[in-house]
């Protein structure tokens, strides 16, 4: 039996008041595709938060989180730095989020490939760092690449910036990506561009996925186990094509139900 490459069990958060995340349990294998689904404010960001050790300070983990052998809850920072880029790594909703606004596009792809190259005890001088850089410029597609590592991020597209930010995150060779609604604030052109990106570079790398989407056919295409969260809690998980056609739960059923309106709309049906 493959071990997991992340275990989460009875995982709880809350603030001194409130309980946000109640009692959530799941595994993610190596190499697999997870999706989390839910509506705003479900508990899907705090998680994938808790998951790769970046909650805020006023918000308490109970429970247990295990990704590739470490236990993460209760974990000192310096642990849970060396495991983020290592062992995962995330595509956040807003590409500027993970970027520097003064500093050039190449320089910031630099620092998480150089960091990591030394932790393979590889050659991490200029010249190596370049050519990998290089090598990552071409794995998300970006053109133009001599332009691209000397442009600021306000100089590039949404798109774009999103791509530095998936190569930034793949720079780190991670096992485990979170891409929290990772195409929300690009056009829809530029959503489907993305998607296929990361389709395409996690199976190429074997890297598993935990994947954050409000949109039910993308997380449909995307991943192969899905777990649909309400109110901090697991309503219903299974395999995604089973989740997604034959619902269970009724709170699923309602999201189902109102993602064909929403194309039956779009395609002009109704
Ligand atoms: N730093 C915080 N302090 C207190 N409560 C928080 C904090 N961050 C999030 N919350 C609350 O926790 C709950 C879950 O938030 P979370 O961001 O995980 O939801 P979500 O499912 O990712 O929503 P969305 O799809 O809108 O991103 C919400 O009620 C939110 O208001």
């Amino acid at each position: 039996m493959t071990q997991d490459l992340l275990s989460v069990q009875n995982l709880s958060l809350s603030t001194a008041d409130k309980g946000l995340v109640k009692n959530l349990s799941f595994t993610i294998a190596p190499g697999e595709r997870f999706g989390l689904i839910g509506e705003s404010g479900s508990g899907k960001s705090l998680t994938s938060l808790a998951v790769s050790g970046l909650l805020p300070p006023s918000i308490k983990p109970s429970g247990r989180i295990i990704l590739d052998g470490q236990e993460i809850v209760g974990a000192p920072g310096k642990q849970l730095d060396s495991l983020r880029g290592d062992a995962v790594a995330t595509v956040f909703q807003e590409p500027l989020t993970a970027l520097d606004p003064l500093m050039p596009l190449g320089k910031q792809i630099a620092l998480p490939l150089r960091r990591r190259l030394r932790r393979e005890g590889k050659p991490s001088g200029r010249a190596e760092v370049n050519r990998h850089m290089r090598d990552l410029i071409d794995q998300v597609r970006l053109p133009d690449p001599e332009r691209l590592v000397r442009a600021y991020p306000h100089e590039v597209s949404g798109g774009q910036r999103q791509r530095v930010a998936i190569a930034m995150a793949l720079a780190c060779r991670p096992k485990l990506l979170i891409a929290d609604e990772p195409t929300t604030a690009l056009d829809v052109t530029t959503q489907d561009q993305i998607i296929k990106l990361l389709t395409s570079l996690v199976d190429e790398l074997g890297i598993a996925l935990m994947f954050i989407s409000h949109d039910l056919a993308v997380v449909g295409q995307m991943v192969e186990r899905v777990m649909v969260m309400r109110n901090g809690a697991c309503v219903e998980s299974g395999l995604a094509a089973d989740v997604l056609t034959a619902p269970k739960d009724s709170y699923t059923q309602t999201l189902v139900d109102a993602a064909h309106r929403f194309d039956a709309a779009l395609e002009g049906r109704s």
